[in-house]
C-alpha cells in the first residue's frame, strides 16, 4: 500500500464535531489524506452555537507545527480559526519562512452560527501578514469584504472584483465562496476563483439543508487534501466543491443536533465515484 500524503491543518476544536480541526480531520481522512494538527483554541460548541472559547498558547501552537513540519513533512497546510493577531502573525513568521507548503489560508471570523472567533486586529494580520504567502485563500463572501474594508458582494461580478482585489494582498490564488443568485429555476450557489491565469465562476443548484455547519472548514481542508495529492488549484478547487455537495446532500436529511446540523463529512469517501453534472466551471481560464 502506498505512503499516503500528509496534510496538516492549524485551526480550532469545536466540540460539537462539525467544524474546525474536526471538521478538517474526517475530511483528510475521507480523501485517503493522513492528517496532522495544530490546535488554536478549544471551543465549546455545538449545532446552536459557540458558548467559550479557550485559546491555546501561541508557544503551544507553534510546538505542534514544528514538530509535525519535522516529522511528517505535509505536503499541504490549511488554517482555519486563528483567534488572536498575536496567534496570526506568529503562523505567519513560518509562512513567511517558507515552511508552509500549498498552504490554504481560510480566514475563518465567525461561526454560521453568528459568534466572533477573531478578537480585533486578525483582520489586518491576516491580510498584510499571512494572506502573501498563501498558495489559496478560501474567504466567503462576509469574510473577503472584511478583508477589504467594503460590503459584502451582491452580484457574481462584485464576486469577482473582490476575489481579484484579494489577490493584491499577495496569495497564489483567491476562491470567495458563499455567493448566491437567483434564476427563474431557483437559487444557485456561486464560488469564484481568481489566480495568475484568470477567473473562473463555479455555480450550481444550492441544496437546500439546515446542515451546513462546517461547509467552510469542509471545503478549505478538502481543498488543502486535492492539492496534497498533487491536484492544480483549479482541480482542487472543483473537488471539494463536490464533496461539500456530496456532504450538503447526504445529510440534508438528518437531524443531528438542535441547531444548524453538520454537514455529511463521514460520507464522503465514495464521492469521487458519482460524477456531478450539477459541479462544473461557467467560464474557463482557470489558475494553474
Ligand atoms: N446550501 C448549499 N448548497 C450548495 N452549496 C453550498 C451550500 N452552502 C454552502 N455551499 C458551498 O459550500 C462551500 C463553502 O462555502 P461557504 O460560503 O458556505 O463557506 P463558509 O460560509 O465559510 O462556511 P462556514 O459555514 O463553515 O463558515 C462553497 O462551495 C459553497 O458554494
Ligand atoms: C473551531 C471553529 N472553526 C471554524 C468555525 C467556522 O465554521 P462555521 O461557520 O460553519 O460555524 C467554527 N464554528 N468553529
Amino acid at each position: 500500500m502506498n505512503t499516503p500524503p500528509v496534510a496538516l491543518t492549524i485551526a480550532g476544536s469545536d466540540s460539537g464535531g462539525g467544524a474546525g480541526i474536526q471538521a478538517d480531520l474526517t475530511t483528510f481522512a475521507a480523501l485517503g489524506v493522513h492528517g496532522a494538527s495544530a490546535v488554536t483554541a478549544i471551543t465549546v460548541q455545538d449545532t446552536t452555537g459557540v458558548h467559550d472559547i479557550h485559546p491555546v498558547p501561541v508557544g503551544v501552537v507553534l510546538a505542534q507545527i514544528e514538530c509535525v513540519l519535522r516529522d511528517l513533512a505535509p505536503a499541504a497546510v490549511k488554517v482555519g480559526m486563528l483567534g488572536r493577531p498575536e496567534l496570526s502573525e506568529a503562523v505567519a513568521r513560518v509562512a513567511a519562512a517558507g515552511r508552509l507548503p500549498r498552504l490554504v489560508v481560510d480566514p475563518v471570523l465567525v461561526s454560521t452560527s453568528g459568534h466572533s472567533l477573531a478578537a480585533d486586529g486578525v483582520v489586518a494580520t491576516l491580510r498584510e501578514q499571512l494572506l502573501p504567502h498563501a498558495h489559496l485563500v478560501t474567504p466567503n463572501t462576509d469574510e473577503a469584504a472584511a478583508l477589504l474594508g467594503t460590503v459584502p458582494a451582491r452580484s457574481v461580478d462584485e464576486q469577482a472584483d473582490h476575489a481579484g482585489a484579494l489577490l493584491a494582498f499577495g496569495s497564489r490564488a483567491v476562491v470567495v465562496t458563499g455567493g448566491t443568485v437567483r434564476t427563474p429555476d431557483g437559487t444557485e450557489r456561486v464560488d469564484v476563483l481568481a489566480g495568475p491565469a484568470g477567473t473562473v465562476v463555479f455555480r450550481s443548484p444550492e441544496i437546500a439543508t439546515d446542515n451546513d455547519h462546517g461547509t467552510g472548514c469542509t471545503f478549505a481542508s478538502a481543498a488543502a487534501a486535492f492539492l496534497a495529492r498533487g491536484h492544480t488549484t483549479h482541480d482542487a478547487v472543483l473537488s471539494a466543491r463536490g464533496l461539500v455537495r456530496h456532504a450538503l446532500r447526504t445529510s440534508a436529511p438528518w437531524r443531528l443536533g438542535s441547531g444548524r446540523g453538520p454537514v455529511a463529512h463521514t460520507r464522503t469517501t465514495c464521492f469521487e465515484a458519482t460524477p456531478d453534472p450539477t459541479n462544473a466551471p461557467h467560464s474557463q481560464g482557470a489558475p494553474r
